[in-house]
């Protein structure tokens, strides 16, 4: 039985990752791990690697050299079969909802249900509705289509659907894009409950300070593709270094909270 079943820990380590692009090296020697419970943030400037990274790390990149490990296991080494169950335990959430436009809400979150599960229908409703219900999705919603319920709606479903086969991990590239603050905030806070109660290692590309502030549990910060500080939000006013310095406070909202803090700490 492959290792990542034994137990619930579930820990991504990231090993002296390189990676290029016709010998554009675009990952240079980054190790960081992400873990699980913990809402990690990879965090960065535009083109700085965090896609690639993330991309790396689901295995939809090869790395040049290095070691990506589950949960202990060499994703590298991994046979097809034990590829194969790993893809099964991994939520997606992608930027915008990527739901099935011709789907119905709960159709939406049978699908992964119907396609990898050996789930009889009735209990493939069963979690579903479960799942939905957890994301406070309203029954009377179910049998709707996603241009009929608001973007919020979508994304919440989106987390259902990407939660339905109980996954270990969970992916998500920028899961606020093209949400008004608010609602961001709201999504931000289901997706670290869900984490947390779920134990879930969930990994988030992101450049919103917003989020990284709120739900930052484990971020990674990526400079020029490599990795230049790991740490909790609480850390972050206070690292010392320029680079991430620069990111945080290039807003004159986290330029006034750093001063705060700072006067706090006098
Ligand atoms: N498939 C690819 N082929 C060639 N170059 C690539 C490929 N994917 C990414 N790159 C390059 O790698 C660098 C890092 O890209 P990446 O998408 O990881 O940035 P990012 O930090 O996620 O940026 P953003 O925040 O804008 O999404 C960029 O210079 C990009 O052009």
């Amino acid at each position: 039985m492959p290792k990542f079943l034994l137990n619930n820990l579930n820990m991504i380590e990231v090993i002296h990752v390189n990676k290029s692009f016709d010998n554009n090296p675009v990952l240079k020697d980054v190790s960081a791990t992400f873990q699980p419970g913990q809402t990690n943030m990879i965090i960065g400037k535009s083109g700085s690697g965090k896609t690639v990274l993330m991309k790396c790390i689901i295995g939809l990149h090869t790395v040049d050299s290095g070691k990506i490990l589950l949960n202990g296991q060499n994703l590298t080494e991994m046979t097809f079969q034990e590829v194969k169950i790993l893809r099964q335990k991994v939520g997606m959430l992608f930027q915008g909802s990527a739901l099935f436009d011709s789907a119905t809400v709960l159709e939406n979150v049978l699908y992964p249900l119907e396609m990898f599960s050996s789930m009889s229908k009735a209990e493939q409703i069963e979690r579903a509705s479960f799942c939905l219900h957890r994301v406070s999705i309203d029954p009377k919603a179910f049998g709707l289509y996603p241009s009929e319920i608001s973007g919020g709606m979508q994304k919440r479903v989106a987390i259902a659907r990407a939660i339905s086969m109980n996954p270990l991990y969970l992916f998500c590239d920028e899961p606020n894009s093209g949400l008004d603050p608010q609602t961001s905030l709201i999504i931000d806070q289901l997706i670290h409950e869900i984490t947390e109660e779920f134990k879930i290692t969930t990994v988030i590309n992101s450049h919103d300070m917003n989020s990284v502030m709120e739900i930052g549990d484990n971020i990674i910060f990526i400079e020029k593709g490599e990795k230049s500080w790991q740490g909790h939000r609480s850390e972050i006013f206070d690292t010392g270094n320029k680079a991430l310095e620069d990111f945080v406070f290039a807003s004159d909202l986290y330029k006034k909270v750093k001063l705060s803090h700072s006067l706090l700490d006098k």
